[in-house]
């Protein structure tokens, strides 16, 4: 899972024109897994697997067994169930300088079996800055240097979740 990261980072990289920056990124890049059990929701009476949410990693991959669940907010707002295969989705965030969309998501369970996920979550160890080359005047620089694992110690878990979304910690 950590190459799949590594790919497909250096294929955004590029896409950017900023590949120079992924060796420096991979080496500052700490790896975390999670494994999630959703129990079934016939038996719990719970359909709500995970409340919304934007991730603040600085990128993820999730698996999960055949169970659907994972829910997408498009941008005018409304829910779609995603589809995966079996292994997929990465979400970059602030880096880009807001190119990329974060994307907000949730689980919802509505299948009478458990489901199970694994995430990779990956966290900076150095400083997160936005690459001049996402700047212009077309697109002024949005954030300011992020240090990704302050920021872990300053927020507060809420029902599993964090208290504050990185965009607003960070934004000029
Ligand atoms: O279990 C899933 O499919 C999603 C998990 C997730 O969004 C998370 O752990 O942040
Ligand atoms: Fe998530």
């Amino acid at each position: 899972m950590e190459e799949l990261d590594q790919v497909v980072t250096r294929m955004v990289f590029e896409n950017y024109g900023v590949e120079k920056y992924h060796d420096a990124h991979v080496q500052s890049t700490s790896y975390h897994l999670r494994f999630n059990k959703y129990k079934n929701p016939k038996k719990t009476g719970m359909d709500v697997g995970l409340k919304p949410h934007t991730d603040n990693s600085f990128s993820s991959i999730l698996h999960q067994n055949q169970v659907c669940g994972l829910e997408i907010c498009t941008k005018d707002g409304d829910w779609i169930v995603f589809y995966p295969p079996p292994s997929s989705v990465l979400y970059l965030a602030i880096w880009s300088n807001d190119r990329i969309r974060p994307c907000r998501h949730r689980v919802s369970l509505t299948e009478d079996e458990e489901r199970f996920s694994i995430g990779q979550f990956t966290f900076m160890k150095e400083v997160v800055s936005i690459p001049n080359e996402l700047v212009d005047e077309d697109h002024p620089r949005l954030y300011k240097p992020l240090e990704h694992l302050e920021f872990f110690k300053e927020i507060k878990i809420i029902d599993g979740k964090p208290d504050r979304v990185i965009q607003e910690y960070c934004r000029i």
